[in-house]
């Protein structure tokens, strides 16, 4: 008879259908990303970037404090009904963003992002809360991996899906990012019908394992009356009692803490908190420093990567035969009569003009050119003047622009958005890939410590690199797949056994809070650097996510430090450690099977 949720075969079930709820989630927050450069064209303006970063800065400005109280909410009212809450939020949230999309404004496309924060972190602290109570003991990193790799699945699929769909589905009054974004509310639809599904299964689970633990406590209590009532037999007789007592106690309140429902509701309290020790803190430390080298990074990586490798500037020397002239198009007098030529010293026998990776060069100034009596041009205006022109200017989404007097520069934009946006994924497919078998290794070897401070060593490396280097970004991302996938393996399967089981769902809170306070910060700081910067990513951005991903390495040894001081829990391999296995002897045998 099982006394654990986590003994229960249903388990598996609840672990894909709890996968499959945070398909919506991921693939959701991530399509800003994912439609940084068709959001540009759709909504041109020169506060552009910042109202891209404040997309995910409203994520997580409320969620600085919010998942705090999700989390002890979760551990209130049981984590599979705060699924259903948080999971009808997201929906809520995805169908006001695509509104805000579909009508271009940004102020609703912000509140939407808002409500879809409220759910999100929340209900990525109830899902892990869900997960510690069905996989408490040996899988809990396995189930925390497989969780990791099918949620990134739906980073993965909107990285192809929403340019796709944007490129290709708008119609009528739907424009193509609104599309995208009507497709991510359908599948956060979904999401919230697999909460749904998990409610009944946990229920019908928590009710078979109490009948389980009152008929234990029955037999229990018979065999103590009896051993009493046979008057002082001998001493051996009453020591195995003292054994059955102090066993069927331990036993009886894990299975209540897993229960949730038996837990005292006095005894969880927000100020349980002031209990949670050094390692705790430390774990959140760490959190907030790596994740702020990895997810931040992801919102800007097609923007990066684009810069740095795909759609690089071309030197300022670099300039058109006739600068006041369409470069390539219909509008384009003859596109050979106006060719790229750079005027610099390129002595080494580089030319910064138009090769594969630069953009290419457009028209300086325009004087009052139309596209009037041009068969196969609709253009937005009659008439476009331009005393300077600015890369802003340019409107791939305007015939004007790609068909008539920039093609050859909508056409490299395009093209190079596509190739960052499948580049930009290799981190998010290594993490899918890679994580169950972390995962899995995690719960067999333990070194929880030792991999939280390797993974951002090698993050070290991996933001000079793409910093410093102009090189493919191949092998960088690579790193930084491998890296985030470590450090998500330990990170959060470290989470229970750094505080009291009960307060569980409360630590999940807080940590994802303090998460979200790197996570709204740091947005707004990379687009601050970018503007100092004369609106390049590099190096500057870079060094700063280098400097997280150095922090990340000093907490990772103090981890270490204080984790042998504290018995070593993290890196053992069943979170116990040594002073624990030593108090508590050899294992007992099990009351139940
Ligand atoms: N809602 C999508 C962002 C997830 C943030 C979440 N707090 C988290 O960090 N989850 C683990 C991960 O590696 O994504």
């Amino acid at each position: 008879m099982a006394s654990q949720k986590s003994q229960l075969t249903v388990r598996w079930l609840v672990l894909l259908l709890a996968c499959i709820m945070m398909i919506g989630n991921y693939y959701c927050y991530d399509n800003p990303a994912s439609l940084h450069n068709s959001m540009q064209t759709l909504m041109p303006s020169t506060n552009f970037e910042t109202y891209y970063s404040l997309l995910y800065t409203v994520y997580s400005i409320p969620n600085i404090v919010l998942p705090f109280f999700g989390g002890f909410f979760v551990d209130k009212l049981g984590a599979p009904i705060c699924l259903i809450i948080f999971s009808s939020l997201i929906l809520a949230g995805q169908i006001v963003f695509a509104f805000g999309a579909s009508v271009e404004s940004w102020p609703f496309m912000l509140m939407g992002r808002v409500i879809f924060g409220l759910g999100g972190e929340n209900l990525t602290v109830a899902q892990s809360a869900v997960l510690a109570q069905w996989f408490v003991g040996k899988e809990l990193a396995l189930a925390f991996g497989i969780n990791l790799s099918i949620s990134r699945l739906g980073s993965v699929i909107n990285n192809y899906v929403s340019p796709a769909v944007a490129d290709d589905l708008a119609f009528s009054d739907f424009n193509g990012v609104s599309m995208a974004l009507w497709v991510g509310a359908l599948i956060c639809g979904g999401s919230l019908f697999t909460a749904f599904m998990i409610v009944p299964i946990d229920k019908a689970a928590t009710k078979r394992l109490k009948d389980t633990t009152k008929f234990n406590d029955d037999l229990t209590s018979s065999l103590l009356e009896d051993g009493e009532d046979g008057g002082g037999n001998n001493r051996s007789k009453a020591s195995s009692f003292d054994g059955i007592r102090a066993v069927s106690a331990e036993r009886m309140s894990t299975s209540a803490m897993l229960l949730h429902e038996d837990i005292d509701e006095e005894e969880i309290r927000l100020t349980d908190v002031k209990n949670f020790g050094v390692i705790f803190w430390l774990l959140s430390l760490s959190c907030l420093v790596v994740y702020g080298c990895v997810l931040p990074f992801n919102s800007f990586a097609s923007g990066i990567l684009s810069e740095r490798n795909y759609f690089k500037a071309p030197s300022s020397s670099c300039v058109l035969m006739n600068p006041g002239e369409c470069s390539s198009g219909l509008l384009a007098v003859n596109a050979t009569k106006n060719p790229a030529r750079d005027d610099g010293d390129f002595s080494e026998g580089v030319s910064n003009c138009p090769g594969d990776d630069f953009a290419p060069v457009f028209p300086t100034s325009l004087d009052s050119v139309t596209c009037n009596g041009v068969s196969g041009l609709s253009c937005d205006k009659s008439s476009y003047t331009f005393s300077t022109v600015t890369s802003s200017d340019i409107d791939c989404d305007d015939d004007f622009w790609s068909k008539g007097c920039a093609k050859n520069y909508c056409d490299a934009y395009s093209d190079a958005t596509k190739t960052s946006d499948s580049v930009m994924s290799i981190p998010y497919f290594i993490s899918a890939g890679l994580s169950p078998l972390l995962g899995f290794l995690v719960d067999r070897i333990g070194y929880r410590a030792v991999v939280a401070s390797l993974a951002p060593c090698m993050l070290v490396w991996v933001h000079l690199t793409l910093g410093f280097e102009s090189g493919s970004p191949i092998a960088p991302l690579i790193g930084q797949g491998v890296a985030y996938s470590l450090f998500a393996a330990v990170l959060w399967p470290s989470v229970p056994f750094s505080v009291e089981a009960k307060s569980v769902g409360t630590a999940y809170g807080l940590i994802t809070a303090i998460q979200n306070f790197g996570l709204a910060v740091f947005p707004l700081i990379v687009s601050q650097l970018k503007s100092a910067n004369g609106g390049l990513y590099l190096p500057n951005c870079e060094v700063f996510f280098t400097g997280c991903a150095a922090a990340g390495v000093l907490v990772g040894a103090l981890l270490n430090i204080f984790d042998a001081r504290r018995g070593g829990k993290l890196n053992s391999i069943d979170g116990k450690g040594r002073k624990e296995v030593a108090d508590r002897g050899p294992p007992t045998p099990l009351m139940t099977t």
